[in-house]
């Protein structure tokens, strides 16, 4: 048997002429890359990609090296295509992102619509990024909130998409995919629950115990030392706290901001009642133009994959090839079509950026239904 040494010259000289014929290849795939730009075709040819996997798996001697070498041209392909992604965004052939770029928002004049209550936390968040003094009203339900901007009723809507422990609050994902309004900022909102009452209310007289669910979920160790508590979920935390007020019934109670017992006329009963004493809510702001902020510096995007395995492995790349970062991943079933997802992805960058409009003009080809969030 030939000694290790020995096998790895060979393996050093079967490298070098594969490192050469793959420089032969890349500059060929340019080539077609430049007939491309020139007649602003497509870059990816699903067809002449299957034909090749099929021709290459043909020529193997084994189904090991059949799996083997159709995952190596896989990755070849795509090396190519990205190649020829960069060609067309050089010679212009991408053209702008629909979208304008702006160099600040008119928070002084505009109109803003936050979901719920006053005392709710979009409210507080509405509040943060707007400042006190802003132009604003509320709206029942997040659905309502994207009418009132689609409509032109309010400038901006300020939404809750995520919270630090009980995760993404879904509905907001698929109602950004339904509506044709675009994220332009967010604010990270510190979450203090509190369990409030009708003033002068003892614990051992509460029975019920209304807030919105993502609220009861982020509080379950503080409720569970209360197991006899009825928990009923209402549409927000501020909304429960009217209902207290409004019931005037001291065998309920509310869990939420202290802001919003102040609002409604009730008290603290148990202060920062959260499990997870950094608990925060990110919250979007969202407006019915396509327009970003010059700085901007995050990307969100939606698309879907083909229900094949590796599409998602396949379309991430074009993150990792551009060197772009990617910061959050978060799927939702696509609506009709069982167990096929929209991935959600978040990333840096700007839309002026080579990388960003490279990594766009990929996925535009490669995904499915790809949808630009916003750039804020
Ligand atoms: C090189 C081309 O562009 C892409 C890359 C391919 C490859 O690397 O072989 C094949 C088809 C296209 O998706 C081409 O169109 O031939």
């Amino acid at each position: 048997m030939a000694a290790l040494d020995d096998l790895r010259i060979r393996l050093d000289e079967i490298d070098g002429q594969i490192v050469r014929l793959y420089e032969e290849r890349m500059k060929v795939c340019e080539e077609v890359g430049e007939l491309k730009v020139k007649s602003w075709g497509r870059v990816l040819d699903r067809q002449r990609e299957r034909n090749k996997l099929n021709d290459v798996a043909s020529r193997v001697s084994n189904d090991f090296n059949r799996k083997g070498i159709q995952e190596l041209y896989e990755q070849l392909m795509s090396m190519s295509r990205k190649l020829q992604y960069q060609q067309m965004v050089e010679a212009g052939a991408l053209g702008r992102l629909p979208f304008i770029g702006i160099d600040s928002l008119e928070k002084d004049t505009a109109r803003v619509v936050y979901q719920g209550v006053e005392g709710a936390y979009g409210q507080a968040a509405m509040l943060k990024f707007f400042g006190e003094g802003c132009n604003n009203f509320h709206v029942r339900t997040f659905r309502d909130a994207m009418e009132a901007i689609e409509d032109g009723a309010a400038d901006y809507a300020v939404l809750p998409i995520e919270n630090s422990s009980a995760g993404a609050v879904t509905e907001v994902y698929d109602l950004l995919v339904e509506f044709e309004n675009y994220i332009v900022g967010e604010t990270i909102l510190p979450v203090r629950h509190t369990l409030a009452g009708l003033p002068g209310t003892d614990l051992n007289q509460i029975r019920r115990v209304y807030s919105k669910a993502e609220a009861l979920m982020q509080t379950t160790r503080f409720l569970s030392d209360h197991p006899d508590w009825e928990q009923i979920s209402v549409v927000n935390t501020a909304v429960a706290a009217k209902k207290i007020l409004e019931d005037k019934d001291s065998t309920q109670a509310a869990v939420c901001s202290a802001y919003a017992a102040q609002v409604h006329g009730l008290s603290v009963l148990v202060d920062e009642i959260n499990d997870d004493s950094n608990n925060s809510t990110r919250f979007i702001v969202v407006t019915n133009q396509k327009v970003f902020l010059k700085d901007a510096s995050k990307i969100s995007i939606c698309f879907e994959v083909p229900h094949q395995s590796g599409s998602l492995y396949r379309l991430l790349s074009h993150f990792i090839y551009n060197d772009l970062n990617m910061s959050r991943i978060e799927s939702r079933p696509v609506e009709g079509k069982s167990w096929e997802y929209r991935f959600f992805v978040d990333f840096d960058g700007n839309m002026g950026d080579a990388a960003v409009k490279n990594t766009i003009r990929g996925l535009r080809e490669e995904a499915i239904n790809l949808k630009i969030l916003g750039n804020y």
